[in-house]
C-alpha cells in the first residue's frame, strides 16, 4: 500500500538552513538530487521567514523543510541525533508576568504553535530510524535567544509539552511555507545540550555529519 509520503515522490522540495555549512552537509546527502533545491535562510527566525517568502514568491515547491543543528533538551536529544518536529513553537513569544510566561494564544493575539502533518511526521521519523539513525520527534522550539543556563531550560522544558530541540528559525520559515500553504517539515541534528552556555563543547561536526546521513535518507524517501 502507498504511503502518504509517496505523493511527495517526484515534486519539488525547497530545503531552507541557517548557514552555509549546513546547507552543504544537506548537499552532500542529497548527492544533488535536483527535486531539490537548498538555500540558505540566515540565522534568526525573521531572516528566516523573510528569505523563505522571497523564494515562495517567484518558484513553485510542493514540500519546504528546514533542516540544521539545534540544542537538544536533557534526556529526549542526545548529540549527534536526529529530531523531527511534531509541532513547531515559538517558545518565547508572548509575554512574561510575575505569575509566569503567557503565549500568544494566551493573550488572544494568535497562536505560537504550527502544528504539522502527523502522518508524514511519523514516516519521516520512521524512515530515519530504518537507516539506523536515533531519532526523536517533538516540540521544536523556535527561540531569538539560544538558551545558556540550567534555569531557563528547565522553565522551557516544563512550559512547553514534548520539547525536545530548540533552534532559532523554524516558526518564521513555517510560517511562511503556512501562508503559501505548502507543507512543512522541520529535522535538525543535535550539536549541544540545551542548558548552560558552553560553546567550545558544541559538537558541531558530529551534528553536520549526522544532518548529511538524515538528507541522504530524505532523498530516497522522497525519490
Ligand atoms: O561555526 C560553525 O562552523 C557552524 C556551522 C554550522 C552551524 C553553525 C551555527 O552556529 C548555526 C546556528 C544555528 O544553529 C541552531 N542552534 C544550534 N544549537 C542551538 C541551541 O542550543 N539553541 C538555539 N539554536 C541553536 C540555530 O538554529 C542557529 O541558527 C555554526
Amino acid at each position: 500500500m502507498g504511503s502518504d509520503l509517496d505523493t511527495y515522490k517526484g515534486m519539488r522540495i525547497l530545503v531552507m538552513t541557517s548557514v552555509q555549512a549546513e546547507k552543504e552537509a544537506v548537499l552532500r546527502g542529497l548527492c544533488n538530487e535536483d527535486q531539490f533545491d537548498v538555500m540558505v535562510a540566515g540565522v534568526g527566525s525573521v531572516a528566516a521567514a523573510i528569505s523563505t517568502v522571497s523564494v515562495l514568491h517567484t518558484s513553485q515547491y510542493d514540500l519546504v523543510i528546514n533542516a540544521g543543528i539545534a540544542g537538544g533538551f536533557m534526556d529526549q536529544a542526545e548529540v549527534g541525533s536526529v529530531v523531527v518536529a511534531d509541532k513547531v513553537v515559538a517558545a518565547d513569544l508572548g509575554a512574561q508576568t510575575p505569575e509566569g510566561f503567557l503565549s500568544l494564544d494566551e493573550l488572544g493575539f494568535g497562536s505560537s504553535t504550527i502544528h504539522l502533518d502527523q502522518n508524514k511526521v511519523r514516516q519521516v521519523a520512521e524512515a530515519l530510524q530504518a537507516a539506523g539513525l536515533p531519532v526523536a520527534t517533538g516540540s521544536i522550539l523556535t527561540l531569538s535567544t539560544v538558551t545558556g543556563t540550567a534555569a531557563t531550560a528547565t522553565a522551557l522544558a516544563s512550559r512547553v509539552q514534548g520539547a525536545v530541540a530548540e533552534a532559532m528559525e523554524g516558526f518564521g520559515i513555517a510560517s511562511a511555507a503556512q501562508h503559501y500553504q505548502i507543507p512543512f517539515l522541520e529535522i535538525r541534528t543535535i550539536s549541544n545540550p540545551v542548558g548552560p552556555r558552553n560553546r567550545a563543547a558544541w559538537r558541531i561536526d558530529k551534528a553536520l555529519e549526522a544532518l548529511e546521513a538524515a538528507s541522504s535518507v530524505l532523498r530516497e524517501v522522497f525519490k
